[in-house]
């Protein structure tokens, strides 16, 4: 049976755990961060991105947010280094965000929500793949970034490019040579926590890295994440806007950041 899930008033956040139970579980995302409950732990290592831009592998409206696919078949774009203990392979990254600038971040910080955020997700290498990893707790590793509202990204146009082909769920196209390391802020502090996928089946397999700094998007580079339509073609037009989950209980987990 498909659990069909969304955004909207009836398959929304509030309703996923009719289908998964998980979803009032004990290390549900996302979180709201507060910094000055965080602690610093001075053992938590550099995080160590690794990507190569030939592992692009293309970009697809999966009707819930889009998404950039890498090819994982070796250790050619990794994580490591950082909460995490061996290798993570980089999957694929997409971004959450909102209808209006005030809202689309899953993560906020200090109840602050910025207008949209990227997960860069990627799986531990002492599993087969990415399937298997999903499905343990220390399996899989996702970088968050949130995005706020100034001047144009550049290092983002090229991705925002590509939406045009692939407005409707399901239109994939092809995308290649991208670096996912030009979308990440100058520094690399973050908070980090034990959590889930913020989408069904919301498994709670994901050790979180949220960088402490934003990046920028413009207005009109919102606009065009506002474009994307949630519906396949030939079914009446929803805009794929607010595909974030609101921030879930703590339930004693405790946020640890590599900074002072
Ligand atoms: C694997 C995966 C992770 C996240 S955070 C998401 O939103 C969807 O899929
Ligand atoms: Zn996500």
């Amino acid at each position: 049976m498909s659990h069909a899930w969304g955004y909207g008033a009836q398959d929304g956040p509030e309703n996923w755990a009719e289908s998964f139970p998980v979803a009032n579980g004990p290390r549900q995302s996302p979180i709201d961060i507060v910094p000055t409950q965080a602690q610093h732990d001075p053992s938590l290592k550099q995080l160590k991105l690794k990507y190569d831009p030939a592992t692009t592998k293309g970009i697809l409206n999966n009707g819930h947010s889009f998404q950039v696919d890498f090819i994982d078949d070796d250790n050619s774009s990794t994580l490591a280094g950082g909460p995490v203990i061996g290798i993570y392979r980089l999957r694929q990254f997409h971004f959450h965000w909102g209808s209006s600038d005030d809202k689309g971040s899953e993560h906020t910080i200090a109840g602050t929500r910025f207008p949209c955020e990227l997960h860069l997700v990627h799986w531990n290498t002492k599993y087969p793949n990415f399937g298997e990893a999903a499905s343990k707790p220390d399996g899989l590793a996702v970088v968050g970034v949130f995005l706020k509202i100034g001047s144009a990204n550049p290092r983002l146009q090229k991705v925002l490019d590509a939406l045009d082909d692939i407005r409707s769920k399901g239109r994939q196209t092809t995308f290649s040579n991208f670096d996912p390391k030009t979308l990440l802020p100058a520094t690399l502090d973050f908070w980090t926590y034990e959590g889930s996928l913020t989408t069904p089946p919301l498994l709670e397999s994901v050790t979180w890295i949220v960088l402490k700094d934003p990046v920028c998007v413009s207005p009109a580079q919102m606009a065009k994440f506002r474009s994307l339509l949630f519906t396949s073609e030939g079914e009446a037009p929803s805009c794929m806007v607010d595909n974030f989950r609101p921030p879930q209980p703590l339930k004693g987990r405790k946020v640890r950041a590599s900074f002072k």
